[in-house]
């Protein structure tokens, strides 16, 4: 039986807008985006060893290495680095999201992996820097909850989203790994605006993905997904998370977000019927 104390959710995130400003001189784009989380995603555990290891397993393990280059294991070196420490750690990951789907996984398995261990080791090193190196992603991973992202994502303000938290969601991804970097390549480099400020849902209503028209050029098949949610009864808002291929769509009961889950199973390779955390 593992306990409370070894185990953390690395919950999938989404980006509930995404706005692409400028490419900067280091080649990266400067995004502003609003970040929430579901209420399910990757599990990770944690037990005693003398080194560290790490198992991966659950409907995406295949095919992803667990080795030095998976994030839970970087995070992991990176703690115990900045800590001091010669102690281990068996890592087991279950991989419940796809990979490459721009729902943050790797990314929030390294944040799981960074607050499981930092409990584990019963270490208080500052886990934001360490968040930081790892990923743009990551510091918002950390954190967990509706936060704005600005810079590459990675510079912080909280938002008061509590009239968000468990509303129904549904993820749906078309079968295809989409890498970040080709997208934010295809973007047609014009500044859309910034992403307004105010209540989240109004915002991410009144906002956009940018990389939404990149990532259907590259790959069609999203457009026909976006298609398909925004046509679903009960659909509040539909859009593309990160750089895709991952779609979401808010509802407005369970019920609704029910029915739309049932079709999906039935027409998209993978699905999540879920709610925001
Ligand atoms: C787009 C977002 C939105 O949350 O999520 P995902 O789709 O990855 O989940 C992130 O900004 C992903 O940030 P990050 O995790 O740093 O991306 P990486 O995989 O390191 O980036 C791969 C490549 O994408 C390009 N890239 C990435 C981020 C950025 N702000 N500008 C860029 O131009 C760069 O060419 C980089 O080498
Ligand atoms: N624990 C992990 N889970 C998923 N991907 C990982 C992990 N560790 C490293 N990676 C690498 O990170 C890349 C981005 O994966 P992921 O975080 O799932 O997608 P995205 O950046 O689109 O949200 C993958 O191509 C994969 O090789």
């Amino acid at each position: 039986m593992v306990s409370h104390a070894q185990c953390e959710p690395a919950p999938a995130k989404i980006n509930l807008a995404l706005h692409v400003r400028e490419r900067m001189v280091d080649g990266y784009h400067r995004i502003e985006t609003l970040f929430a989380f579901a209420r399910d995603g990757d599990r990770l555990t944690v037990g005693p060893a003398d080194g560290l290891s790490l198992d991966i397993e659950g409907p995406f393990a295949k095919g992803l290495s667990a080795g030095p280059d998976n994030l839970v294991f970087r995070a992991a070196e990176a703690l115990r680095q900045a800590a001091g420490l010669r102690t281990g750690a068996a890592l087991t990951l279950e991989k419940n999201l796809p990979v490459a789907a721009g729902i943050g996984g790797g990314s929030a398995d390294a944040a799981a992996a960074l607050r499981l261990l930092a409990r584990f080791w019963d270490t208080d090193a500052p886990l934001e820097p360490i968040a930081r190196a790892l990923g743009a992603d990551v510091p918002a991973c950390l954190v967990g909850r509706t936060v704005r992202g600005e810079g590459r994502g990675e510079a912080l303000t909280p938002v008061a989203a509590a009239e968000l938290s468990g509303r129904p969601l549904l993820l749906v991804n078309p079968g295809v790994a989409m890498l970040t970097g080709p997208v934010f390549a295809a973007w047609d480099g014009v500044d859309r605006g910034p992403l307004s400020s105010g209540d989240p849902l109004e915002v991410a209503r009144a906002g956009r993905n940018d990389l939404e028209a990149p990532a259907i050029r590259l790959c069609p098949v999203i457009g026909e997904l976006l298609v398909w949610l925004r046509a679903q009864q009960g659909a509040v808002l539909a859009r593309m998370s990160g750089s895709g291929a991952t779609c979401f769509a808010l509802f407005d009961s369970a019920e609704h977000c029910a029915r739309a889950a049932e079709q999906a199973r039935r027409s998209w390779s993978w699905s999540l019927e879920t709610a925001l955390a």
